[in-house]
């Protein structure tokens, strides 16, 4: 979809930002996060997902929702990596923890002594389905331990970010938030809105 450069400020997009994704739990921190600073709308579709690198499984995801929405999208895709394990399961975790649980996970390590992992969070922006999608990737460093805390958002019994003695289950929303791979990268889309200076024809 064109996006048009208005004289005085940057890209108008045609529509507003739609934040697609199947996660609930995903939703819920976007809007802790980014509060008001990007106005979005949420389209709950679980998108087809690549197999390959973080980032052109992002992008790919991005390019299917900006057809289906036929306007700006933004998306993200999740890895949980292991450096024992050079990075998998990485953007199969969902799989991985879906067939094995938490103490399946914690298995995977056992002939390691390296526990250590970290959370990637890879959001992707498309402005409609003919633009080439760019990427904000954010990182968290911890480490892999047998669950601990609330069970209600995927993996986070058993990571635990480096510095801290919580797990992110055992943190409160706001704690999670504030180091969380989700908020560095949403960092990272919160300065190119604002350096884009993007408005939004309503
Ligand atoms: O902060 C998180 N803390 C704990 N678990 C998390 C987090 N963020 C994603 N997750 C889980 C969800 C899914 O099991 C996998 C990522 O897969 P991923 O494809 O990105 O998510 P999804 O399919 O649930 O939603 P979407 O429709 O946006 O693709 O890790
Ligand atoms: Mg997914």
């Amino acid at each position: 979809m064109a996006a048009i450069k208005s004289a005085s400020a940057g890209l108008v997009l045609p529509r507003p930002v739609t934040f697609v994704t199947g996660n609930a739990k995903k939703l819920e921190e976007v809007r802790a996060i980014l509060g008001q600073s990007i106005p979005f709308q949420s389209l709950k579709l679980d998108l087809p997902e690549l197999q390959g690198e973080p980032e052109d499984i992002s992008k790919e995801k991005a390019r299917l929702a900006a057809i289906q929405v036929k306007g700006p999208v933004l998306v993200e895709d999740t890895c949980l990596c292991f450096n024992a394990l050079k990075g998998l399961p990485g953007p199969y975790i969902k799989w991985f923890l879906q067939k094995i649980g938490h103490e399946g996970l914690n298995n995977l390590l056992m002939a390691y002594d390296d526990k250590s992992a970290y959370a990637l969070c890879v959001f992707s922006f498309a402005v409609g389905p003919n633009s080439e999608p760019i990427t904000f990737s954010g990182k968290t460093l911890g480490k892999i331990v047998p669950a601990r805390g609330p069970n209600d958002f995927g993996w986070d019994p058993i990571f635990q970010p480096d510095g801290y003695d919580e797990t992110y289950a055992e943190m409160s929303k706001e704690e999670k938030n504030k180091i969380s791979h989700r908020s560095k990268s949403l960092t990272l889309v919160k300065s190119h809105f604002a350096e884009a200076g993007y408005t939004f024809q309503i």
